[in-house]
């Protein structure tokens, strides 16, 4: 499955949790439900029977062979006013770069470095997919800089490009803009171990840049599933948010500066060590989730953490979205500070995930649950953080707030745990396609939106009762995510790509974010696939200075063209 290639499993805490009771023999995990069966372990959910997929169709090798489409493309045109490549173009690149990129031009493939341009063309989902004929790859960043120039005053349109994780088509080219990838850039520049200041080239992946730090007792302050592919330049780009934003906050806090390239070749030095500077306007901050369209982010400094010392993951089955509310507000309530991720998975994500990976264990022995949460503690103190984690789940299983639980005993199970929830979206497209909704809501409305547009499908003949039932397009409807952030993940799992169901979809769905002032993209950015949905979620002032701050730093329009902005 090709996008398993792309997102390599990540690598959890770098010391094993403490083991809070001995290990049974058989059971994988320690479980945690209560003994009594007055507050129940077993549920029986005659109102939410467990959902399944055939097995014929789950245990495919592979992603279905839909074709994916530009279905879902905005009505697009290339823009005349951008130049198209010529030979001359390719001969000034290979000089500057001597053999640092690869080339296809009218059909023939000009080699400058063994790489091929087809996978800078398209995303992991196979959604999108530009049709660029030059993808650079710079080494330094004054090559990047006369790259933008070089770009600017022929104006060539380019694209950006870290390790092409993302989920809404923003760094694929649309039609043959130029990729310009940060993959040779990969060097550590400086770090700290006073202050936790690090300084990484923009190409750095996450991980490895977090395997850097675990040798000096620090942590990344980002985690998320595609760490082993993608890029800390594009994760700030994008401003992604991932596992622990409700521990480690937002990078618009942890990223202290940036060096960047403007389309003029103009290097913006703004790589600071400082965590307080107040001297006018935050600049960096419009390159942080700007997406690549006023300049492309070269190197990064950012405080980073100390790496805790004890971690502890907790996998829970919980009856109902109201008491998933409440298990939230205790554990933040009774865990404090050591609560590092607050996960939540709705029973369709999970069937699906079990069904397509058998092989990824339950974790509970009882349920299926309408709802699952994953608890996660990192904290200084072991024996401290197992007795709070031990009294606020004896708590919440005696409140018969949480239905049934484990607690990971060791590394091994940690990963396990945390895969019943990294394992979801790369599944959610197994079927044949997905369309994601990546969105924040006020916790109380979160899942109501998951339930209105499951009904909404129903409704429209477009989703069966049952998921086996192979003549409606829509497989399921998927919620899960970052219920410690308010941060829900929409899927909705589709046999084959639908204009009926895309048009049932949108704009219901954004207009309901709008509805409860939400955000219809809480950390995966606009890109191409929301291009035309901002106004759900800006005001028409805020988009005009948006525009005109695009016109001041990218008059001739080069920078990732035809996505937001
Ligand atoms: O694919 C998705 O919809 C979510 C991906 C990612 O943001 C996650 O939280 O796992
Ligand atoms: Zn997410």
């Amino acid at each position: 499955m090709a996008c398993r290639s792309r997102l390599a499993p990540a690598i959890r805490a770098a010391s094993a949790p403490k083991l809070l009771r001995p290990a049974a023999a058989t059971a994988a995990t320690t479980p945690i439900s209560n003994p009594t069966p007055s507050t129940g372990t077993v549920r029986c959910l005659s109102s939410t029977p467990a959902r399944r997929i055939r097995t014929t169709q789950a245990r495919r090798a592979g992603p279905a062979a839909t074709k994916f489409t530009t279905d879902s493309y905005p009505e697009i045109k290339r823009d005349p006013k951008f130049a198209e490549i010529t030979a001359e173009d390719v001969a000034y690149f290979k000089e500057l770069l001597g053999g640092g990129g690869s080339a296809v031009l009218d059909g023939v493939t000009q080699e400058l470095a063994a790489d091929d341009v087809e996978p800078y063309n398209g995303d992991w989902m196979r959604k999108y997919r530009g049709h660029c004929k030059l993808v650079l790859k710079p080494g330094s960043t004054e090559e990047v800089s006369k790259i933008l120039k070089y770009c600017n005053d022929r104006k060539l349109a380019v694209v950006p490009q870290g390790g092409n994780t993302g989920l809404v088509g923003g760094s694929v080219p649309v039609f043959d803009e130029i990729v310009v990838s940060t993959s040779r850039m990969n060097q550590v520049r400086f770090f700290d171990d006073v202050s936790g200041v690090l300084v990484v080239d923009a190409g750095v992946v996450l991980e490895v840049a977090d395997q850097f730090l675990a040798e000096k007792g620090y942590i990344f302050p980002l985690d998320l599933g595609a760490k082993g592919s993608c890029h800390v330049g594009g994760n700030v780009a994008t401003n992604a948010g991932g596992l622990r934003l409700l521990r480690y906050g937002s990078l618009h806090g942890s990223v202290l500066g940036i060096e960047a390239v403007l389309p003029d070749g103009t290097i913006l030095n703004d790589l600071s060590r400082l965590r307080k500077d107040n001297t006018g306007y935050d600049l960096k901050q419009l390159f942080i989730g700007g997406e690549g369209t006023i300049g492309m982010i070269t190197a990064v400094s950012i405080h980073c953490p100390q790496r805790p010392k004890a971690v502890n993951v907790a996998f829970l089955g919980v009856d109902s979205y109201d008491k998933l509310l409440v298990a939230f507000r205790e554990a933040k309530a009774q865990l404090g500070e050591i609560l590092s991720a607050f996960e939540m998975m709705d029973s369709p994500s999970q069937e699906l995930l079990h069904a397509v990976r058998p092989e990824a264990k339950r974790p509970l022995d009882s349920g299926p649950y309408p709802f699952y949460c994953l608890i996660e503690t990192s904290g200084s103190n072991a024996d401290h953080d197992a007795e709070k984690l031990g009294q606020f789940l004896e708590h919440v299983l005696e409140k018969e707030v949480v239905a049934d639980g484990v607690l990971a005993q060791d590394e091994t199970q940690l990963r396990a745990l945390w895969a019943q929830r990294e394992g979801i979206p790369e599944v959610s497209n197994h079927a044949g396609g997905v369309y994601k909704y990546d969105v924040s809501l006020p916790l109380r409305d979160l899942y109501r939106l998951v339930d209105d547009t499951r009904q909404r499908l129903r409704d429209a003949g477009l989703a069966g009762a049952s998921i086996d039932d192979e003549s409606f397009p829509v497989v399921d409807v998927l919620g899960y995510g970052h219920m410690g952030d308010s941060n829900l993940h929409l899927n909705v799992a589709v046999r084959r790509y639908d204009k009926a169901v895309e048009r049932c979809l949108e704009p219901f769905v954004y207009e309901w974010i709008a509805g409860v002032q939400g955000s219809i993209s809480a950390e995966h950015g606009l890109g191409l696939a929301k291009k035309n949905y901002i106004g759900y979620s800006q005001t028409a002032t805020k988009i005009g200075l948006m525009r005109q701050l695009k016109q001041l730093y990218d008059p001739n329009g080069i920078m990732n063209p035809y996505k937001y902005v």
